[in-house]
């Protein structure tokens, strides 16, 4: 569970997140929607700790993440797996070394330890046989699983996804998401995920947190966002025409 109680976040005296009161839960996928600008990314920053919020608190489970001293902070880290919207692969490493990297850094585990936690994220993404393979001798979907094998290489406790079906087709996409919500399941994760995607909210919007204007505007899940009477989530959801028809059938 990570919890945000009463962050704000100002910029040059323009107020960008206004005391925003959030509890990401365990084993779900939490959903982070809102047009561009509305603040996602610095609440997310402000999540893991990469820009100070001005005020308020997070907590990760019973941690308060701004009390830990550095060497806590960094445990905190370690148990955080991230999926970045371009995948931030290395392009010079194999997809093998690529999964590989997170354990030399933060493990302690041995040559063959870490090759067989390669193996296993690797097949848990549906990849196998392609360990000696350099990324862009991989499609974009392929790619996306392999970041997706790195960001949970460490057990992570926590993981945050940027846009995880961006430039991704429809099909890959669902892919991408039923992977990512079974991965959660199975390992108990506090899952977060920023998106546009409007497919993504239907398939695993199990909480799904709505931020306008810097503010926390509704919070909800994937039945109650076709049925809302917010004027403002409805002018976003509703943008397109396929959910339009989707909420009229459902009414
Ligand atoms: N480091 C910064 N310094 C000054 N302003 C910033 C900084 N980071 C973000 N902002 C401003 O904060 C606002 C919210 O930006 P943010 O990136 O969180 O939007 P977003 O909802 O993630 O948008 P998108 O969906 O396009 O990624 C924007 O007006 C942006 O210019």
């Amino acid at each position: 569970m990570i919890k945000i109680e009463n962050v704000s976040k100002a910029f040059n005296g323009e107020q960008i997140l206004s005391n925003i009161n959030i509890t990401y839960e365990r084993g779900k996928t939490n959903l982070i929607i809102g047009a561009s600008g509305s603040g996602k990314s610095v609440l997310t920053k402000c999540t893991v700790g990469l820009i100070k919020p001005d005020s308020g608190k997070v907590f990760f489970d019973d941690r308060e993440f701004t009390s830990l001293n550095t060497q806590e902070r960094q445990e905190v880290r370690t148990e955080i797996g991230m999926l970045f919207q371009g995948n931030a692969l290395f392009d010079s490493l194999t997809i093998e070394q690529n999964v590989m990297f997170p354990l030399q850094m933060h493990s302690s585990m041995n040559a063959e330890e870490m090759k067989e936690r390669v193996d296993f994220c690797l097949k848990r993404v549906q990849l196998e046989g392609v360990n000696h393979k350099y990324p862009a001798e991989i499609s974009g979907g392929m790619q996306k699983r392999v970041a997706l094998a790195r960001a949970i290489a460490m057990k992570p406790k926590y993981l945050f996804c940027d846009e995880p079906n961006s430039g991704l087709d429809p099909q890959t996409s669902i892919v991408i998401d039923q992977l990512i919500s079974e991965i959660t399941k199975e390992n108990d994760m506090t899952t977060i995920i920023v998106t546009h995607d409007m497919n993504s909210v239907m398939e695993i919007g199990e909480k799904v947190i709505f931020i306008h204007k810097g503010k926390k505007w509704w919070e909800g899940d994937s039945e109650t966002i076709l049925t809302t009477d917010n004027q403002e989530l409805s002018d976003f959801v509703f943008a397109s025409s396929v959910m339009k028809r989707l909420a009229r059938s459902s009414k």
